[in-house]
């Protein structure tokens, strides 16, 4: 196993005109779990067929450590993978679709044998092992192909691309935790690919966000949530995202239609500026509170597990989470931890009044 670095990869299907793929520097560390994140169409498979080397990258270098293969077959580059829909030999036993990558590689038989039983043991096949595959639903087949993917010790990485779409929601996550368990056992690097963030955020110890071709951030799933660099990782995580809110950064002071809404932790040019918010940071309250604004209930959602109060300031919508059955006409709403964005990167933080904090 080695870790697996990216030089300034790029791809473009379309001999340059448009990047599915923008040049990209970035390392996969040995032995990590990441989860690759990001909306249909962000390049996510793009980014793991170049990794795989099912694809050539348009620009840029590939390493696995000190070898650079940039230009080597997948079938050389000692990759494991797992696809969307189950890939097995339905004909064979699950022992023995679990036992083919390596039997294939020449394991010896004591090896394997110990191998395909612990596999199975972790990914709760062990009752199944003499059963022919085709006799399995396909949630089981892929939990199969799961574990021919990480069956073998020795890969470089272990590619999923969205491996749990077939598999019924009860299962997923069961079999979420359980990948999570088996990748800290095995200590294979993980990628895993998917446009969920409840997996992604489950599954990693590190996501990677992509949008439009372009790793916007990267850093533990608490890290993305509590402190979000780009207002992309606002909005794709979290459940409803980030409020955001126009603003305005003058005479030291942040105003969301008008009204002040605190200032700039750090002195920042005056100019528009976006303001960001999540909902569990905002907090309805009965007197002023800085940061934050005063502003119109115009709603409440009862979730059953929370509320979502529904608010509006200066025309623009704000929505509070809140613990279920609290009272929702507070006319103030506290922000406990507030970002100013400009052209959609985090460029501050909002600070509350001198004199008037909490
Ligand atoms: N073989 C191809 N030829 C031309 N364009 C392609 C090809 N494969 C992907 N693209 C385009 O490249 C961009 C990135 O696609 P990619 O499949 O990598 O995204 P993705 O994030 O994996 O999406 P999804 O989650 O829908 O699979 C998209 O605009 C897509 O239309």
């Amino acid at each position: 196993m080695a870790e697996i670095r990216l030089e300034g990869v790029g791809h473009s299907y379309d001999g340059g005109r448009t990047w599915a793929l923008r040049p990209t520097t970035w390392t996969w560390a040995d032995g990590r779990a990441y989860a690759l994140l990001g909306p249909s169409g962000c390049g996510k498979t793009t980014l793991l067929n170049i990794v795989s080397g099912l694809l050539t990258p348009t620009v840029g270098r590939v390493w696995f450590g000190d070898r650079d293969v940039t230009g080597v077959p997948t079938a050389r580059r000692d990759i494991a993978q797992v696809f969307q829909f189950p890939v097995l030999y339905e004909e064979m036993s699950v022992y023995d679709n679990l036992a083919f990558p390596l039997r294939n590689r020449g394991h010896p038989k004591a090896a394997v044998d110990e191998r395909v039983r612990r596999v199975a043991r972790l990914l709760g096949l062990e009752d199944q092992l003499g059963r022919r595959s085709r006799r399995l639903d396909p949630g089981r087949q892929q939990i199969v192909s799961l574990g021919r993917g990480l069956v073998r010790p020795e890969v470089a990485a272990v590619l999923l691309d969205e491996p749990l779409t077939v598999v019924d929601p009860a299962l997923k996550w069961t079999l979420r935790s359980k990948l999570k368990e088996i990748q800290r056992d095995t200590r294979h690097t993980l990628v895993y690919v998917t446009h969920d963030q409840t997996e992604a955020l489950t599954f990693a110890d590190e996501v990677v966000v992509l949008n439009e071709g372009r790793i916007v951030q990267t850093g533990p799933p608490a890290e993305l949530f509590l402190s979000p660099a780009h207002e992309f990782v606002g909005h794709f995580i979290g459940s409803p995202g980030m409020n955001v809110l126009p603003a305005e950064v003058a005479d030291g002071l942040v105003r969301v239609g008008g009204v002040v809404a605190g200032r700039p932790a750090r002195e920042l040019p005056p100019g528009p500026v976006r303001l960001g918010v999540r909902p569990e940071f905002v907090r309805p309250t009965a007197r002023p509170l800085s940061p934050g604004v005063a502003a119109r209930v115009t709603g409440v959602d009862r979730m059953g597990s929370h509320d979502l109060v529904r608010a509006e300031v200066g025309g623009h919508p704000l929505v509070a989470r809140t613990e279920p059955g609290a009272a929702p006409a507070e006319p103030y709403f506290h922000f406990e931890r507030a970002f100013l964005f400009r052209d959609e990167v985090r460029c501050g933080e909002l600070a509350a009044l001198e004199g008037s904090g909490p």
